[in-house]
C-alpha cells in the first residue's frame, strides 16, 4: 500500500475533509451528541471477590443480552497495558517512510499496514482510520517480522500479546463452561490464529461527516479490545440508537464475534458496533481470537439439541471463505455482503 494514503500521512495539513471521506447521509453520524451507555456489564474477574459461578453467569448473560461486556481485575499487568499503548502510538506517529520500513518485513505479508478497509482502491467511500495488524501466536514464529522500531516494540507487544491471549482463552473457557461444553472445547484450530490489530484514528476536522469504521460484527470468536480513554466505540442500544461504550481505565472490552454466534447456534450474540471519529487522536489495540483458515465452522451439535426447535441456524462454512466475504463487506458497507453470506447459510 502506498504510505501517502494513510490518513496519518496527510490529515495534519488538511483543513477541509476530502469528499471521499464523507459518509452518505443515511449512515452519517451527524451533529448529535451520543450518550455514553451505562448498561453494558462491567465484570470483575477477581475470583476471591466473586464466586466462580457468578463470573460464569455474568459472562454468559452479558454475551446473550449484549454480545459485549467489559472486564476489570483481568490479570493483565496495567503497566504493560500503558507501555503497549505508548509503543503503538509511537508507531502510528512515525514518518510514512519509517512505517513502511518497520511494518512490511514479512515476506508473506501477514504483517500489514493499511488504511480504511484494506481494500482502499475499490472503495467508494473511505473510513478515517489507519490499521496495523500481524499474527501473534506462536510468538517465536512471527516476532521476527514485527517492527524493530519503536525500539521496544517486539518486547512490549510480545508480552502484551501473550498475556491478552491468555485472558481471551480464560474467557472462552468460562463461555464453554456456561454453554455446557466440555472443558477445553475452544482449543486447537478454532483458536489457532490470533491477530493483534492496532487502529489509529487521527484527529478529524469534522467527526459528524466521517466514520472510523462502519457498522460490523467481528469475524472472530471473541475480540479483546483496549480502547484507551477517548470516546469512539459505539453500539446500538435496545431502541436501536447508537451509544458510546464507556472508556474505563485499564478495562478490556470483550466482543462476541460471528464465529462464536455460529458455534453457539445463536445462543450468544455477535455484537454490532462502529467507530466514530474524534477531534483528537484515538489509538486502540485489539486481539482477535480467530480460527485457522481451513477450519470448518458450524453450530456445535449439543447446542443444536438444546435449541427449540432443535435445528441448526447456520450451515457449515470454511473460515477462509467467510473472511473473504467479511472483507468485501467492510469495503462497501451498503451492499452488506456479509449479511447476505450469513443469510444464505441459514
Ligand atoms: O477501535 C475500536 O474502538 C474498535 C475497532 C473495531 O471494531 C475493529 O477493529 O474491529
Ligand atoms: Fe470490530
Amino acid at each position: 500500500m502506498a504510505m501517502e494514503k494513510l490518513v496519518s500521512s496527510w490529515s495534519n495539513e488538511k483543513i477541509t475533509l476530502p469528499e471521499s471521506y464523507i459518509i452518505p447521509p443515511e449512515t452519517r453520524p451527524g451533529d448529535q451528541s451520543f450518550p455514553v451507555t451505562s448498561s453494558i456489564p462491567v465484570i470483575d474477574l477477581h475470583e476471591n471477590i466473586n464466586q466462580h459461578d457468578t463470573i460464569v453467569h455474568n459472562i454468559i448473560k452479558a454475551s446473550q443480552d449484549y454480545g459485549i461486556f467489559q472486564v476489570i481485575n483481568h490479570g493483565v499487568c496495567e503497566e504493560l497495558m500503558d507501555e503497549t499503548m505508548k509503543v503503538m502510538k509511537e508507531l502510528h506517529e512515525m514518518s510514512p517512510i519509517d512505517k513502511a520500513r518497520e511494518c512490511c518485513k514479512d515476506p508473506l505479508k501477514r504483517c500489514r499496514l493499511y488504511t480504511s478497509s484494506n481494500n482502499f482502491s475499490n472503495e467508494k467511500i473511505h473510513y478515517w482510520r489507519d490499521a496495523f495488524l500481524h499474527p501473534c501466536h506462536p510468538l517465536e514464529e512471527h516476532i521476527q517480522f514485527w517492527p524493530q522500531n519503536p525500539i521496544q516494540y517486539r518486547e512490549i507487544v510480545g508480552k502484551f500479546s501473550v498475556e491478552v491471549r491468555k485472558l481471551g482463552l480464560k474467557i472462552l473457557e468460562v463461555l464453554s463452561e456456561g454453554l455446557g461444553l466440555k472443558s477445553g472445547y475452544f482449543s486447537g484450530e478454532l483458536i489457532e490464529s490470533p491477530i493483534l490489530l492496532s487502529n489509529h484514528y487521527p484527529a478529524c476536522p469534522d467527526p459528524s461527516l466521517t466514520l472510523g469504521l462502519p457498522k460490523h460484527c467481528d469475524p472472530s470468536l471473541i475480540t479483546i479490545l483496549l480502547q484507551g480513554n477517548v470516546l469512539g466505540l459505539q453500539l446500538p442500544n435496545h431502541h436501536g440508537n447508537w451509544v458510546y461504550v464507556e472508556p474505563i481505565s485499564h478495562a478490556f472490552v470483550i466482543n462476541i464475534g460471528y464465529i462464536l454466534q455460529v458455534i453457539s447456534n445463536g445462543k450468544l450474540k455477535g455484537a454490532e458496533h462502529r467507530v466514530i471519529n474524534s477531534r483528537v487522536d484515538r489509538t486502540t489495540i485489539s486481539l482477535f481470537i480467530n480460527p485457522s483458515n481451513d477450519t470448518i465452522i458450524k453450530p456445535e451439535t449439543t447446542l443444536i439439541h438444546g435449541s427449540n426447535p432443535p435445528l441448526p441456524l447456520y450451515k457449515p462454512f470454511c473460515y477462509e471463505d467467510f473472511r473473504t466475504h467479511h472483507l468485501s463487506n467492510t469495503a462497501d458497507h451498503h451492499a452488506n455482503k456479509l449479511a447476505q453470506f450469513m443469510d444464505k447459510l441459514k
